[in-house]
């Protein structure tokens, strides 16, 4: 029979499933709920026992340890009065008063209670969470591209050793819509805006005609031409990915010399090779900019092409200056140039760029739009306007509503179901800052690493990393077949990494274009892959949004992703739960594990000074990104809707911490609420170009701060004072370069 304490365990427990979780449950189809996780279970059960002898034997070996251990820790509570279950009654008195262990009172008195794993403090995560409000799902006619064409490569009259070349190295045969929209279009000498879904093919779609043009100069092209083509690229895995393409594809034209030049690699070295002479120049934007200013090698006389991939996030954040001056720099000098501009999501901000830099510049659009308009369009003139945007056809949307609170308990959660408990998934979670990565990725490996066999690996990517680092990351996760990346969104653009399954934005983007390009990185060039977003419930306006971009999500259920927990028992709550028991049991236990999973998070992030200071830096940097939203998102994404104590849960934390609220803005002690940052910045940003055109107004206050691109070479004087007006997420963008 059930003590009395129990029988209060057992109703607090129920009692926390209070408003957020009880219009949940309501929602909840009871025999779904069980129905899912059991067969959840008996498929982990089934991989297991059909993994090699050896694996078999290490389960066992782990289940009989574990029964030991229970055993053994059964046999110690019996001899000393039996503490309290894993997760316990705050009304229930409190341990010390019923064996009087001072130790235990002193804890207490901190307002953390003990439970039965041994220094275990509990955590009331399914208490005064908001509603879980019932999500509206607008009708959405989702935008679809066709990918592949029936033609290819050696239908477009190409150099033979390139059409080979495309065969036996890049492994490519037939044309993917984009490439044979864009192809004959550059190859016959006209400007291009280029807007095709991620993943289709794009950056063959330019680097073949450019190449075929190249190749059949004459005189031969030598390096002491210099530059011919100038690519320009957002980031530093994708300036290094796209150089690797072009290294494959001038294998058969060896005197033709393509070259990188990127923040955070040595600028000596790269001014030697620029001295020795490159041919096809890819960069960053702000190491380019910093070249023309400090590299007197560098001459753009000969330049016939420009490409700005993702040239939509090129203007963005205030990078307009640097591009105006990569424009001056080759306009003062070159030749007549060909044009091209790139990217699956074409916004306002790059049809301006298109009337400044381009001539006549053909449109190709590969998309059947939501209208009746034809499937295909290709017409030379005005820029298409549309904004709404195309995701692959096979990639699975959904989105998951979760209270601040359970954020972190639900992401590990997710995890754990997808890699520990099914087999093959590459999942790469995207997170606002870098010191929110460092923060997931020490975290979970110290927990979820260390509890789990064999161990999850996990991986990060940011732009505080030393540059070797990075891309040893990026190599190292592209070459994997499974693991979980935690990166901000400097892998958000273009990169092309293999084999990539899910797609988690733990943190919203901060605009749906952006949404696009991040689960982008799955179901490329026709494959299959997903994507979850999570929300709050006070953030489900961001469903809309992305409808108004044609963009459709599916809703997971909360509890659904937590039952991941009742697979094996690592998280075991009391333990009396078991398969034949009521759904309402489930549930609890599930909210039990879910506590024992955070109370463990919770437990190592307050185990010294430093992981607590880490936590506190992680969620400043997390509230300094939250404030960084554009204008038209604030409604959804406003620092006033956060609750402190709630989001400090997420990072660990069991209680707000004191003197956020200079950095971040006053804290409203009533409401522990956040009050707004800082003041909205007004002035709107407006620079010209070479040709004396406008870009146009700034759309987000943050361009007036920073240049994302920034190659990191400025004087340290220079590089504090800004630090001092920027938001996490622009300190994080001023990395990207
Ligand atoms: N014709 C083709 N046939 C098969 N695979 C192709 C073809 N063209 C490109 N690919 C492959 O498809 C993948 C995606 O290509 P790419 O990175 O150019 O896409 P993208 O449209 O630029 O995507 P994003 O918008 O995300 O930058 C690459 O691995 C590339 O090698």
């Amino acid at each position: 029979m059930m003590s009395s304490a129990e029988d209060q365990l057992c109703l607090n427990i129920c009692n926390t499933l209070s408003s957020s979780s009880s219009s949940a449950s309501s929602r909840w189809k009871r025999q779904t709920t069980q129905q899912k996780w059991v067969k959840k279970k008996q498929t982990a059960e089934k991989r297991r026992f059909s993994s090699s002898e050896e694996d078999r034997r290490h389960v066992f070996k782990q289940r009989r340890l574990q029964h030991h251990d229970v055993a053994k820790e059964e046999e110690v509570q019996g001899q000393t009065a039996a503490p309290p279950p894993a997760v316990v009654n705050p009304q229930a008195p409190p341990a010390d008063e019923t064996n009087g262990k001072p130790e235990k009172k002193k804890k207490e008195k901190d307002g953390v209670k003990e439970t039965g794993r041994s220094s275990i403090k509990t955590s009331s995560l399914f208490k005064h969470n908001p509603d879980i409000p019932d999500i509206h799902r607008p009708l959405v006619s989702q935008v679809k591209e066709k990918i592949f064409t029936s033609d290819s490569f050696s239908d477009l009259h190409l150099h033979p050793h390139l059409v080979a070349t495309l065969n036996k190295v890049l492994n490519v045969s037939t044309l993917t819509s984009v490439q044979k929209l864009t192809i004959p279009a550059l190859l016959s000498g006209r400007d291009a805006v280029v807007r095709s879904q991620t993943g289709s093919g794009k950056t063959l779609s330019y680097a073949v005609p450019l190449v075929q043009s190249l190749q059949s100069v004459q005189p031969k092209v030598s390096r002491s031409d210099g530059p011919l083509a100038v690519v320009i690229v957002p980031t530093r895995e994708l300036a290094l990915q796209t150089f690797q393409t072009f290294q494959k594809l001038l294998k058969p034209f060896t005197w033709i010399v393509p070259g990188v030049l990127m923040g955070g690699e040595k600028r000596k070295s790269e001014k030697a090779r620029l001295r020795k002479g490159i041919n096809i120049l890819i960069s960053t934007p702000g190491r380019l900019v910093d070249h023309i200013k400090h590299t007197l090698s560098i001459a753009f006389s000969a330049v016939r092409w420009l490409v700005l991939d993702e040239a939509d996030r090129t203007l963005d954040l205030g990078f307009e200056k640097d591009l105006t001056i990569i424009l001056n720099s080759l306009n003062s000098t070159g030749p007549g140039r060909q044009n091209v501009l790139l990217s699956a999501t074409l916004t306002h901000g790059v049809t301006r760029l298109a009337d400044v830099c381009l001539k006549e510049p053909v449109s190709i659009r590969v998309s059947d739009p939501p209208t009746t308009t034809p499937a295909v369009t290709c017409e030379p003139g005005s820029v298409s306007q549309s904004q709404s945007f195309a995701v692959p056809e096979a990639l699975k949307q959904f989105v998951v509503v979760v209270p601040s609170k359970i954020r972190l308990v639900c992401l590990a959660a997710f995890i754990l179901d997808k890699c520990q408990f099914s087999q093959n998934n590459k999942l790469i979670v995207f997170v606002s800052s870098c010191e929110a990565v460092e923060f997931l990725h020490s975290l979970f490996t110290s927990v979820l690493s260390a509890n789990h066999k064999p161990p999850l690996e996990f991986l990060r990517l940011h732009g505080n990393m030393k540059q070797e680092e990075r891309s040893e990351v990026f190599q190292q996760f592209s070459s994997s077949r499974s693991g979980v990346l935690l990166c901000t969104d400097v892998a958000a653009r273009g990169l092309d990494l293999p084999q990539v399954t899910w797609i988690v934005q733990y943190t919203p983007p901060s605009a749906a274009a952006e949404y696009v390009h991040r689960v982008g990185r799955t179901a490329r060039i026709g494959g299959t892959g997903s994507s979850l977003l999570f929300l709050t419930p006070a953030e489900t306006a961001f469903i809309s949004e992305l409808a108004n971009h044609n963009i459709s999500l599916s809703e997971m259920k909360l509890l659904d992703i937590l039952s991941s927990l009742m697979i094996d028992d690592t998280y075991k709550g009391r333990g009396k739960y078991h398969s034949k028991s009521s759904s309402k049991a489930l549930e609890q236990e599930i909210r039990e594990r879910s506590t024992v999973l955070q109370t463990e998070f919770e437990n190592v992030v307050h185990l010294d000074a430093q992981s607590v200071q880490n936590a506190k830096k992680a969620l400043q940097s997390f509230l300094r990104a939250y404030t960084a939203y554009p204008t038209q998102l604030k409604h959804i994404f406003h620092i006033r809707s956060l609750h402190l104590g709630h989001t400090a849960k997420s990072f660990g934390l069991r209680d707000a911490p004191q003197g956020l609220s200079t950095a971040i803005g006053a804290h409203n002690k009533n409401r522990s609420r956040i009050r707004s940052p800082v003041k909205e910045q007004k002035k709107k940003l407006t620079s010209k170009t070479a040709g004396g055109k406008s870009f146009g107004p700034g759309q987000r206050e943050v361009r007036l701060f920073c240049s994302e691109f920034s190659s990191g070479l400025e004087g340290a004087g220079a590089k504090k004072k800004k630090k001092k007006t920027l938001s996490g997420r622009e300190e994080e963008m001023q990395q990207l370069d």
